[in-house]
């Protein structure tokens, strides 16, 4: 990317510009996450069939980050986090990120419901439209809970893969989504609480500004205690296994003790220290949610050797 950009002009959008309106780093996951909910569904999708599928849930989530940036570009111009990106810094115009994810969107719904089924496009579009309308244009400016109940836009992949390849719905889809669900509070409220004024700045009314920061270290130790018997749940449906189980084990374990360090800790003593155990904790959340969802991936590749699932 920083070679494309040597090239450029200041003010002039490139390549790199456009793939980063597409949010990849966090799509990365968001794609992993559908690409498991396709390969562990009990029905064997067709190679070519299941790359499209990915494929086209990878460019509707891209469209979806490009529709945020859109309509975010006034926040993100004040947050330091968030300033670089491709609108604020002016190296794409709002209106043409717009078009991208409008584009895109409808690009993304049609393919993956001529490649899969309608189903799994009806999904998709609902996912998009959650992510940009409800959570980013709605919930995220109007009140605290704007990520407990956005959250639900991310939780979706999964879902929409396992309706890939079985075009329905079932428990272990619903669990999948119910994982992430739980998961992306304490995952967001972690990065919270050491990006410090960052929403304040911006006047968005995460629970960090609205309750302080003590109510949101609670809430991750609270919301931890829910996420470990989804995550643990999981693992006794058909996608589960023992595998996945001790992973589950391992993880959930790591991850209550990070959140009751994070709630235990004095602010004063986390200034001090640069938010590190904040910081691991975060870290840490990203690794137990893809370690999750490899497990269940490894419960399914194994099973064909005799091996894997219950
Ligand atoms: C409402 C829900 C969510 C919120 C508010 C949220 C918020 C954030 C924020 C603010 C960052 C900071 C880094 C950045 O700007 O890229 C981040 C990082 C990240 N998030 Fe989330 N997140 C949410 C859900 C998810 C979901 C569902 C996934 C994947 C399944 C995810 C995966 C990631 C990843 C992989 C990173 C690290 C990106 C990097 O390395 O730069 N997030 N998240
Ligand atoms: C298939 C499909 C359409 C998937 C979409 C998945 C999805 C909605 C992921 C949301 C993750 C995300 C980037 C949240 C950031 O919140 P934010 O936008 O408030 O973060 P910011 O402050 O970094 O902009």
């Amino acid at each position: 990317m920083s070679d494309i950009r040597a090239y450029e002009q200041p003010g002039e959008a490139g390549f790199g510009d456009y793939v980063q309106l597409l949010k990849p780093r966090v799509m990365s996951l968001v794609v992993f996450t559908a690409l498991v909910g396709l390969l562990v569904a009990p029905v064997s999708v067709h190679p070519v069939i299941a790359f499209a599928s990915i494929l086209f849930i990878a460019l509707g989530a891209g469209a979806s980050g490009a529709l945020n940036m859109w309509w975010d570009a006034d926040i993100d111009a004040v947050m330091r986090r968030t300033k670089g990106r491709p609108v604020p810094a002016g190296k794409v115009e709002a209106g043409e990120a717009l078009a991208v994810g409008l584009g895109l969107s409808g690009l993304a719904v049609l393919m993956l419901g001529l490649a899969a089924n309608w189903l799994s496009a009806g999904l998709l579009a609902f996912t998009i439209f959650f992510y940009a309308v409800i959570y980013s244009m709605w919930l995220k400016r109007s009140t605290p809970q704007n990520i407990v109940i956005g959250g639900a836009a991310g939780a979706f992949p999964p879902m929409i893969g396992w309706a890939c390849a079985t075009g329905t719905v079932s428990v272990e889809s619903l669990l999948m989504f119910a994982l992430i669900f739980m998961w992306t509070p304490p995952h967001f409220w972690a990065l919270a609480l050491f990006m410090k004024d960052d929403y304040s700045k911006a006047g968005v009314p995460m629970l960090t500004v609205t309750h302080g920061r003590k109510a949101t270290r609670t809430h991750i130790l609270v919301y931890t205690f829910l996420l470990i018997p989804v995550a643990l749940g999981a693992g006794f449906t058909s996608i589960g296994g023992p595998i996945y189980l001790t992973a589950s084990i391992l993880l959930n374990g790591w991850f209550l003790l990070g959140a009751w360090r994070i709630w235990r800790r004095d602010e004063a003593v986390a200034e001090a220290d640069n938010y590190a155990v904040e910081k691991s904790v975060f870290r840490f959340s990203l690794y137990y949610l893809f370690l999750h969802f490899g497990a269940f991936l490894a419960e399914a590749a194994l099973r064909p050797y005799g091996m894997g699932g219950w």
